[in-house]
C-alpha cells in the first residue's frame, strides 16, 4: 500500500493562466487534471474576435478592451500580441499559486507511458523546500524515495521556500530561432526523471511555456517584459521575468527548481519571425546577463516590490546605454509595479495609498 502522502489538490488556492489568440480545444486533453480549476484567459490581439472555451471550465476571460478598462494608462505596461500579455493574468488573480500554460501544450507521457498530471507536480515542487545553498548531488532530497547526501550539512536540511516551478517539454524544445533554423528536426525525448534546485547566484533561461509559481511570494517579480507589438524585441518576456525574479530569490533567500513535470509542446513557431523578435535580444543579453550577475539589492529591500523597484532603477541607470528601449522598460516595471498594489491592496501600500491620496 503506498505510504507516499497524497498531493493536496489546492484547487481553491491556484490559478491556471493561459495567454492566447486560439480557441483552447487544448483543454479537452488536460480536462481531468484542469476542471476544477479557475482558469484565467489571458486573449491577445484582436479582441473582437471570439475565443471558444470547451463546456464545463471555470473561468475568466481578458481581452486588450478589458486590460485597458482595468488598467487605464498603467495598461502600456502590459504587452500587446505577444504571449508576455499573461502576466495579466498574475496580477488579476486573487490565488495564492499561479500555473501558466501554452495553448500548444499537451498533456506528455512518462517512460511507463502514463499520463504526466504536470499541474500536480508543480504543486509538489512548491510545497517542498528549495536548496540554493548547497547542491545536493542525488537532486530532490525531498522527494519520495531519496535524500540528503552524504556530507550535506545538517544545518542546511531544512531549505528554503519554494518560489518557482520550471517545468519541461517533450517534443519541440524552447529552443532560440538560430537553433531551431540549425536543427529544425530536433526534437526533445530525453525524460530526465529529476528536480533540481537553481543554485544561489546562478541565472537560468525561464521558459514561460510550462511554470509555477507562488504568486503571494514572488508574483510582484513575475513582469513578463514588455515585448510584441511597437517593441524592438520580442520571446525575451519569459526571460526577463527569470532574471529579475533569480536576483530577487537569492536576495530573498528563496528558491527556484527546474525539471519535472513535462508537457509535450505540439507546434514550433515560425524561426523566421522568431528571429526577427530574437534579434536584438541575442546580442543585448550578452550585456543583460552581466548586468544581473553583478546586481546587488539593499538590505533595506525586504519586500519583492522595494526589491523590484531598486532593480528597475538599475536597469534604468545601467542598461539604457545599450539602447533606449530599457529606459521604456524600467519605467514600464514600476508601471506594473504600481498596477500590481492597486490591484493588490495589502496593509502595507494601503497605508501608501492613504498617505499620497491626503496629499
Ligand atoms: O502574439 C501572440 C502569440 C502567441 N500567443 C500565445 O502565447 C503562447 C505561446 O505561443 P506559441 O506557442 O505560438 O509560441 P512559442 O514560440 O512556442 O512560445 C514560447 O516562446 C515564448 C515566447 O515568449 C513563450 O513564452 C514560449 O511559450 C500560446 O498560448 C499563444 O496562444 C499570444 O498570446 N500572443
Ligand atoms: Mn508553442
Amino acid at each position: 500500500m503506498s505510504t507516499t502522502p497524497s498531493t493536496p489538490l489546492l484547487k481553491d488556492e491556484l490559478d491556471i493562466v493561459i495567454p492566447t489568440i486560439r480557441n483552447l480545444d487544448f483543454l479537452e486533453q488536460w480536462r481531468p487534471f484542469f476542471e476544477k480549476y479557475h482558469l484565467i484567459i489571458v486573449q491577445d490581439g484582436d479582441p473582437s474576435k471570439v475565443i471558444k472555451v470547451p463546456e464545463g471550465f471555470d473561468y475568466e476571460l481578458y481581452n486588450r478592451n478589458d486590460i485597458n478598462r482595468i488598467l487605464g494608462p498603467k495598461a502600456s505596461c502590459i504587452s500587446f500580441k505577444d504571449s508576455a500579455c499573461r502576466c495579466f493574468g498574475y496580477m488579476v488573480s486573487k490565488k495564492k499559486y499561479i500555473f501558466t500554460i501554452d495553448d500548444d501544450c499537451f498533456v506528455a507521457k512518462d517512460p511507463t507511458g502514463k499520463e504526466i498530471n504536470a499541474l500536480q507536480q508543480h504543486i509538489k515542487n512548491l510545497l517542498s523546500p528549495s536548496t540554493p545553498h548547497f547542491f545536493n548531488t542525488l537532486y530532490d532530497p525531498y522527494r519520495e524515495g531519496a535524500d540528503f547526501v552524504r556530507g550535506y550539512p545538517f544545518s542546511m536540511r531544512e531549505g528554503v521556500k519554494t518560489a518557482v516551478s520550471h517545468g519541461l517539454w517533450l517534443n519541440i524544445p524552447d529552443y532560440d530561432a538560430p537553433t531551431q533554423l540549425v536543427k529544425p528536426r530536433e526534437r526533445n525525448t530525453r525524460y530526465v526523471d529529476s528536480v533540481m534546485t537553481i543554485p544561489k547566484g546562478t541565472l537560468f533561461p525561464m521558459c514561460g511555456m510550462n511554470l509555477a509559481f507562488d504568486r503571494e511570494v514572488i508574483g510582484p517579480a513575475m513582469y513578463f517584459g514588455l515585448m510584441g507589438d511597437g517593441q524592438p524585441i520580442g520571446r525575451y518576456d519569459d526571460m526577463w521575468a527569470g532574471w529579475c525574479t533569480k536576483v530577487i530569490c537569492d536576495h530573498l533567500n528563496l528558491g527556484i527548481k527546474t525539471g519535472l513535470p513535462y508537457i509535450w509542446h505540439s507546434k514550433a513557431s515560425n524561426p523566421f519571425v522568431n528571429l526577427k523578435k530574437e534579434y536584438n535580444g541575442i546580442f543585448w543579453q550578452e550585456e543583460i546577463i552581466p548586468f544581473f550577475q553583478t546586481a546587488t539589492l539593499s538590505k533595506e529591500s525586504t519586500t519583492v516590490q522595494a526589491c523590484y523597484i531598486e532593480l528597475a532603477k538599475q536597469v534604468k541607470e545601467k542598461l539604457s546605454k545599450i539602447d533606449p528601449y530599457f529606459t521604456k522598460l524600467a519605467d514600464a516595471m514600476v508601471t506594473w509595479i504600481e498596477a500590481w498594489d492597486e490591484l493588490n491592496p495589502t496593509g502595507e501600500n494601503l497605508a501608501k495609498l492613504s498617505i499620497s491620496s491626503k496629499k
